[in-house]
């Protein structure tokens, strides 16, 4: 990979943080590359680390060891300059509600330097859906009006990497696909994007590549497309209102009425409905499907994953 820069190197980025009861360590050794241009996804159950991880590329906190380089420049050393290449859009809702929007973002430009920036932040504002609220104050906006706020805030400066941590954790549905719309629109204009979601639907459609934390660790990382179809098995999925045999209640994933039980192959789908009709389950909208992302999440993060889901992590190849 002579001469190629990745946007974003994460180098045996270890943290240790301190705490009452003793050392605890939040990340270790998590080396990873993301290439210009890429839509990256950064997955791992609560606690795995992923905010942690953002927190140290943002310069918000220290590795304990290793480095992270924002296009080459390292986050410690070269702090401004690095910071300026990133837009991050954060997870909590921080805002200033002594301005109003368009005033937020004009200081926010200002605070990177950029000047003559109206055009910007007016497409901005058109795109994000925060036209007609351009001038009301930051406190009587709702909270997903308050989230686009900070996304507009992060983009202000134009930065060449988008960093989401949970952009649409209890936003609305047309938020999401205004967002989603925008983000994937700069991508195709060669924004990198690095997002966390605990979305998997939208990890799947978004994402090029994706890199999964589980406990601080890199416990997968390869194309989206590559870890579906490694991914082993089928999911048996069906509707029903009766309770299931306990054999295969261990196994089942449900949701309300949904239930999907994996399969590794054929003879394993027959025994499942063998068992479901000795117990007189009734099945609606029987299907047997591919698995899609949140299965291969599951399977990774209860480590049943095949050797060639985790065998990639740090190579950090971008497709
Ligand atoms: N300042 C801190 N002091 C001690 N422990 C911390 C600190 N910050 C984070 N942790 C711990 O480090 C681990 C990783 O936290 P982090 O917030 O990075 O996880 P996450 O993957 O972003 O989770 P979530 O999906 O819940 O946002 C957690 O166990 C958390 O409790």
């Amino acid at each position: 990979m002579a001469g190629f820069m990745p946007a974003v190197s994460f180098q045996g980025v270890s943290k240790t943080f301190a705490t009452p009861k003793g050392p605890f360590q939040a990340l270790s050794q998590v080396s990873l590359d993301i290439g210009q241009g890429e839509f990256f996804g950064l997955l791992g159950p609560n606690g795995a680390g992923k905010t942690t991880l953002i927190s140290i590329l943002a310069g918000l906190a220290r590795a304990s060891s290793g480095r992270v380089l924002v296009q080459g420049l390292d986050v410690q050393a070269d702090f401004a300059e690095a910071r300026r290449r990133l837009g991050v859009v954060p997870q909590e809702l921080v805002f200033d509600p002594f301005f109003n929007v368009r005033e937020s973002l004009r200081i926010q430009s200002g605070y990177f330097g950029v000047k003559n920036n109206e055009a910007w932040i007016d497409e901005l504002l058109v795109s994000l859906g925060l036209a007609d609220r351009a001038d009301a104050n930051m406190r009587q906006l709702s909270g997903g009006m308050k989230r686009r706020v900070l996304v507009a805030q992060a983009l202000v400066h134009k930065p060449p990497i988008i960093v989401l941590d949970e952009p649409t954790a209890g936003v609305d549905v047309e938020l999401r696909q205004t967002l989603w719309q925008f983000i994937a629109r700069l991508n195709r204009q060669g924004h990198t994007v690095l997002l966390t979601t605990h979305y998997l639907e939208e990890a799947e459609a978004l994402c090029g590549r994706i890199a999964m934390l589980k406990a601080g660790q890199v416990v997968a990382l390869d194309s989206t497309s590559q870890l579906l179809t490694a991914a082993s098995g089928s999911m048996l999925q069906f509707k029903t209102d009766i309770a299931l045999p306990p054999a295969l209640a261990r196994l089942a994933r449900v949701t309300g009425r949904v239930v999907q039980l994996p399969a590794q192959d054929a003879a394993d789908i027959e025994s499942h409905l063998a068992a479901l009709r000795l117990a007189e389950v009734a099945l609606q909208d029987l299907e047997i499907r591919r698995p899609d992302l949140e299965d291969v999440f599951l399977q990774v993060m209860a480590g049943h994953s095949r050797s060639n889901l985790t065998g990639l992590a740090g190579t950090g190849a971008p497709q």
